[in-house]
């Protein structure tokens, strides 16, 4: 079963309005393969977020970076998923390894993110990693898989979830997996799910890889079996995403 390339450009927490219009801009004028092809989604901050969506093109889409874990209210600084629908912002990114690290997200609370923005209609990017101590002691696959057994635990319907399998020893470090790397703990990690999910979502499910990757090191990562597409941090901010986009290419050939 063919699995959809996705693309998602990870913008953090950069940019102000001049730059996210040439961003914006590069984009729209790119030329890259057709949404039956590619999935392209990038994710500016929150306050950008109707600005680049009323500006990017309909065949791309956009994601919030975060959003709170259950129904909005007095819950000052947060961006609930309701507003996030209201706004008729598709997808969400949830669990990146910045926010697990800096801001103590703990894999209970992601799977409770996710499971909540999922029950109000949005799609979810949910982010898994080891860091290079954990990877170093051979603990990578017992991580990664507690991370997707806490998401697990709450979702019973897979098809609006992409999981990102992002080493954070990876990111923004210039020090990209190798195809190697990210092919076996893709493959694990879809072992993880048929065995404890089941077959189908196994099947079904997108593993995309995030950490430095770049135009001149996507094609042969899209290149791995089950690695279907990439979530782009620093990347993502210059022309070179088109680039990257353009890599789903790879997976026809
Ligand atoms: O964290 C990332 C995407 O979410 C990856 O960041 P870099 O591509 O800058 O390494």
């Amino acid at each position: 079963m063919a699995r959809k390339f996705f693309v998602g450009g990870n913008w953090k927490c950069n940019g102000t309005t001049e730059e996210v219009k040439k961003i914006v801009t590069t984009l729209n004028e790119a030329e890259v393969p057709s949404e039956d092809v590619v999935e392209v989604v990038v994710s500016p901050p929150f306050v950008f977020l109707p600005f680049v969506k009323s500006l990017l093109r309909p065949d791309f889409h956009v994601a919030a970076q975060n959003c709170w874990v259950r129904k909005g209210g007095a819950f000052t600084g947060e961006v609930s998923a309701e507003m996030l629908v209201n706004l008729g912002i598709p997808w969400v990114i949830l669990g990146h390894s910045e926010r697990r690290a800096l801001l103590n997200e703990s894999n209970e609370f992601v799977g409770d993110k996710v499971a909540y923005a999922l029950s109000q209609g949005l799609k979810v990017i949910a982010c898994i990693g080891e860091t290079l101590e954990q990877r170093e002691s051979g603990s990578t696959m017992a991580v990664v898989a507690a991370q997707t057994k806490a998401i697990a635990e709450k979702v019973t319907n897979w098809d609006n979830v992409v999981l990102a399998y992002e080493p954070v020893w990876a990111i923004g470090t210039g020090k990209v997996a190798t195809p190697a790397q990210a092919q076996e703990v893709h493959c694990e990690l879809r072992k993880w799910v048929h065995d404890n999910v089941g077959a189908e979502v196994a099947a079904k499910v997108r593993i995309i890889y995030g950490g430095s990757v770049n135009g001149a090191n996507c094609k042969e990562l899209a290149g791995q079996p089950d690695v279907d597409g990439f979530l782009v941090g620093g990347a993502s901010l210059k022309p070179e995403f088109v680039d990257i986009i353009k890599s789903a290419t790879v997976k026809k050939n």
